[in-house]
């Protein structure tokens, strides 16, 4: 094996000539640019220079110098290779890219071109977020997408988005204008996403910003779509894929996106499924922030847990969960779809014995898509074997029980087929091949089953057999050497040897022993030794399990070969698994969440009785109290000019912002296919749904608060139609209430003139609710409160009418706005009220700062109140909410202190 890549010793201050190991790391290195190399040396791998320092702060491990090169210390540091999967997945998780460099020879070859020769190396494998396929360094639960996004230049630009999971195989690709560039790839959430420089510049003149830490820029002439369409057949074969059936953006992306795996595999034949076809107008369209605000598959913090996924997700498999993710994050838009995916639920919720048991057999079903992944990159073990057994068992069972059902839904009666065509005979072939235990790794052997094969069962035999040997021969040679206690032993560096203690060793140093035992070691209190016949007995074992590995090995790739060839009933198998999952954990749901089939059709029907918000009713049922159930009714006609829009008024903290979102994931759930939180609900198909609710919470990067706010209402203003469903919650607010008012007041009038979408909009403008009397489908709701003993109780409960106040002192009376502020804020407020509705009044400066404060109270640095309110806030007590709540009184009371 090789010594260090540089040699220490001779390696001088000054440029060098370089030593062929480091010519051949540069090498590897160069045409690897972007990758941590892990250079295989023996039991390591190594890395050096830029990258050992990199490695060694991520990983925690220790850097070390060896040699040097242009006179400067060479950084090293090493992983062992029976731990490297542990450290890759860290790098990986960290955004790092590394590129796998084995020894591709035997040094022994390599000796025999001289002794100074380097053993061969080559880049295997480059490990990156997307290309994963080993279980341990990928989430169960969630799909884990690489990327490809093109540009075609046609005088405007058009793009592409190709994109495929490698552990299991799917693969998609969808034609986008550049407007909704981002809004897709917020659906599909890639890992790792491809695109040239050209391309990020062309979408950044567009406004549209790639994320920067998923981005591996690549050369643009990956993306050529001449090359795309060989790359195409190559990968899929030209009687499974036409690549001229795709258009030229979607061929580019297809084929970068197959040149960066293939790439990433070096030379492993690629499993990858024939690419879907996706439309945009397949799929309710749901931008970023809308994602974001409603919290669908994770929450603005960035966690699984608070989100709608997390809250709905019962599915017992993991392919089941990953489904459900992707079939969350893109509702459907054709009813007909929406309503067979309901028929299913339906049919299952009517047979609550059958789903459990459903349930139950999936809760055993082992994930075969990424296992016979594996298989086809030859990275699979028996295990994957045992599990492609199993499911494949489960299936049938599966299947049987689907067929006892009485009239099933076209859906259903779809899966119990795949089902019902999954590959038996080579279930059979499998369980009959290898152990209920296997080890991980073919190389490993001892896991096909005894009795399979007969030829393994004779080298296994040979190798028990020896076993009896062996005490055959112990008990001969204690009778031989009349040393009782003499032992034949095996360890890893003499094989089999003679052990006795070592008061007999001298026996049989001499005569008539010595010319049968070789003396090997003398330890403390034993001797060792061969003989000859133990010699050829440690042969022969040898050989026994080099054949039986042998034979272990062609049988497991026979068997892999088998598998293979099932791919396609194997992969319609567990799409079909996968599916059944999915419905039956939504009838679980629907069961014991109380969930109601939704009325899905092509109106512009928006009618929600006893709506609830299913995150925060569980939130609110974890504390004992009861979530007050709301109706929503935003139903228009085309005949009417559009879908109605809901003003709605009321304190903070009242619900609004929970009523408005639940409105949203109502819809959201019903397209997806699932019941809802609701006692009915009928929906015309939505095509869109924006929500902008709380944007205050979010601290904007870069840009201020009211200019996002501005941003994503321009964006809803431009592209909402008809059909979508609009959220809206105090838009306006973080500028001078005029200004925000004005603007509040003009996006409510284009809302209901121009787009006619149905829309929730939340305000504290109280002004606004002026336009029901002129806007015809604007109707004025607020969120009951109920005032007692001067605080204020909410009630969370939707009624007509708007509400006349804010309480916006009662609430920050709840925060513990300290009393004096509140009793001045009060003060300010009756001023303010009197002055807005024209009647004779004081001016501010009449009144005393914080009058009939006792001086104690209240100290002289009181001229600055809001500098002693400052004194006595306690940030860290307050919600996010509150402050901003806070901080919207200081401003009125310095607004109001300045004007007058
Ligand atoms: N329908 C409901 N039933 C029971 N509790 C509710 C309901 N709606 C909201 N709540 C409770 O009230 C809290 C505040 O609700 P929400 O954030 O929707 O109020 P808000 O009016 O939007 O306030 P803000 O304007 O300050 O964001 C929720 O966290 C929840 O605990």
């Amino acid at each position: 094996m090789d010594q260090a890549p540089f040699d220490s010793q001779s390696a001088p201050a000054a440029p060098v000539a370089l030593t062929p190991m480091m010519a051949q790391y540069f090498e590897i290195k160069a045409i690897n640019p972007g990758y941590l190399l892990f250079y295989r040396m023996g039991d390591f791998y190594e890395l050096f220079f830029e990258d050992a320092e990199i490695a060694s702060q991520a990983l925690g491990i220790v850097l070390t110098k060896r040699g040097k090169h242009l006179g400067e210390d060479i950084q090293m540091c090493g992983v062992p290779i029976h731990a490297a999967q542990d450290y890759l997945k860290k790098l990986i998780a960290l955004g790092h890219r590394v590129a796998v460099c084995e020894q591709v020879e035997d040094p022994a070859e390599a000796k025999k071109r001289g002794s100074k020769s380097v053993v061969k190396r080559d880049v295997v494998r480059l490990v990156t977020a997307g290309t994963l396929t080993e279980d341990d360094l990928l989430p169960a639960r969630a799909s884990n997408f690489l990327a490809a996004l093109s540009m075609v230049r046609h005088g405007e630009a058009d793009f592409a988005l190709a994109w495929a999971d490698v552990s299991t195989g799917e693969t998609a690709v969808i034609d986008l204008p550049a407007n909704v560039v981002a809004d897709e790839l917020a659906r599909i959430d890639p890992v790792e996403l491809l695109a040239s420089e050209a391309t990020r510049m062309a979408l950044a003149e567009n406004h549209v910003i790639l994320p920067a830490g998923l981005l591996v820029k690549v050369d643009p002439d990956l993306f050529d779509s001449e090359k795309a369409a060989e790359r195409i057949v190559g990968a899929f074969g030209a009687e499974v894929v036409d690549p001229s059936a795709y258009s030229r953006p979607s061929r580019a992306a297809l084929g970068a996106l197959l040149a960066y795996v293939l790439d990433s595999q070096k030379g492993t034949a690629l499993a990858l499924r024939a690419p879907t076809a996706e439309r945009v107008a397949g799929h309710m369209a749901i931008d970023q922030a809308t994602r974001s605000s409603l919290e669908l598959l994770e929450t603005q913090r960035g966690g699984r847990k608070g989100s709608l996924l997390n809250e709905i997700d019962l599915c017992v498999t993991p392919p089941g969960s990953r489904l459900l993710a992707r079939r969350l994050a893109a509702p459907l838009c054709d009813p007909t779809a929406v309503n067979a995916r309901l028929d299913c639920v339906s049919a299952l919720l009517d047979q609550p014995v059958l789903n459990e048991r459903l349930r139950t057999g999936l809760k055993s079903v082992p994930d075969i898509t990424r296992a016979l992944t594996r298989l086809a990159l030859d990275r699979g073990g028996p295990r994957d074997l045992n599990a492609i057994g199993a499911a494949i068992g489960q299936a049938g069972d599966l299947a049987t029980r689907l067929g006892q059902m009485s009239e099933a839904p076209q859906g259903l009666v779809a899966i119990g087929k795949a089902l019902s065509e999954a590959p038996q005979a080579l279930a059979a072939e499998l369980r009959s091949a290898i152990d209920e235990e296997p080890p991980l790794l073919a190389r490993d052997g001892d896991f096909v089953r005894r009795g399979y094969d007969n030829a393994l069962d004779a080298e296994r035999a040979l190798a028990s057999e020896t076993r009896e040997v062996v005490a055959a021969l112990q008990a001969r040679l204690i009778e031989e050497t009349e040393v009782k206690s003499l032992k034949i032993r095996h360890n890893g560096v003499l094989g089999y040897f003679v052990e006795v203690p070592a008061a007999h060793g001298g026996r049989l140093l001499e005569d008539p022993h010595r010319e049968q035992f070789i003396h090997r070691q003398t330890l403390a209190n034993a001797m060792r030794f061969t003989t000859g016949e133990l010699a050829d007995l440690e042969g022969r074992i040898a050989r026994a399990y080099e054949a039986s590995l042998e034979i272990e090995a062609r049988i497991f790739n026979r068997l892999r070969e088998s598998v293979l060839a099932n791919t396609d009933l194997l992969r319609a198998t567990a799409d079909a698994l996968a599916e059944l999952d999915v419905h039956a954990a939504l009838a679980h749901l629907a069961a014991t969440r109380n969930f109601s089939r939704p009325q899905i059709d092509n109106s512009l029907a928006f009618r929600i009785e006893a709506g609830r918000h299913p995150v925060v009713e569980a939130m609110v049922a974890a504390d004992g109290n009861a979530f007050v159930a709301n109706e929503a009714d935003l139903s228009g006609t085309e005949a009417q000019g559009g879908g109605k829009l809901w003003l709605v008024t009321g304190p903070n903290m009242g619900g609004k912002s929970t009523f408005l979102r639940q409105n949203a994931l109502i819809a959201i759930l019903a397209q997806t296919g699932s019941y809802v939180p609701a006692a009915l609900a009928h929906i015309g198909v939505v095509d869109r749904v924006f929500s902008r609710v709380g944007a205050s919470d979010d601290i904007a990067h870069g840009r201020s608060t009211f200019m996002v706010e501005m941003v994503e209402t321009a964006a809803i203003l431009n592209r909402a139609t008809r059909r979508s469903l609009v959220i809206l919650d105090e838009i306006g607010r973080g500028t001078a209430t005029f200004d925000g008012l004005s603007i509040a007041w003009a996006t409510v009038e284009a809302l209901h003139e121009t787009t006619g979408c149905r829309a929730l909009f939340a305000t504290h403008f109280h002004e606004l609710t002026a336009l029901s009397k002129t806007l015809s489908r604007v109707s004025n709701h607020t969120m009951k409160v109920r005032e007692w003993e001067g605080d204020v109780v909410f009630l969370h409960e939707v009624a007509e009418g708007a509400a006349d106040r804010s309480y916006g002192i009662q609430v920050a009376k709840l925060a513990g706005l300290p009393e004096p502020v509140l009793r001045r804020a009060r003060q300010v407020l009756t001023l303010l009220e009197a002055r807005s509705s024209g009647a004779p009044t004081l001016v501010l400066d009449d009144l005393p700062l914080f009058a009939h404060q006792p001086p104690q109270q209240m100290p002289a640095a009181s001229a600055d109140p809001l500098n002693d309110m400052l004194d006595q806030l306690r940030p860290d007590e307050l919600t996010p909410r509150q402050a901003i709540d806070i901080l919207y009184e200081f401003k009125k009371i310095r607004d109001a202190a300045r004007r007058s």
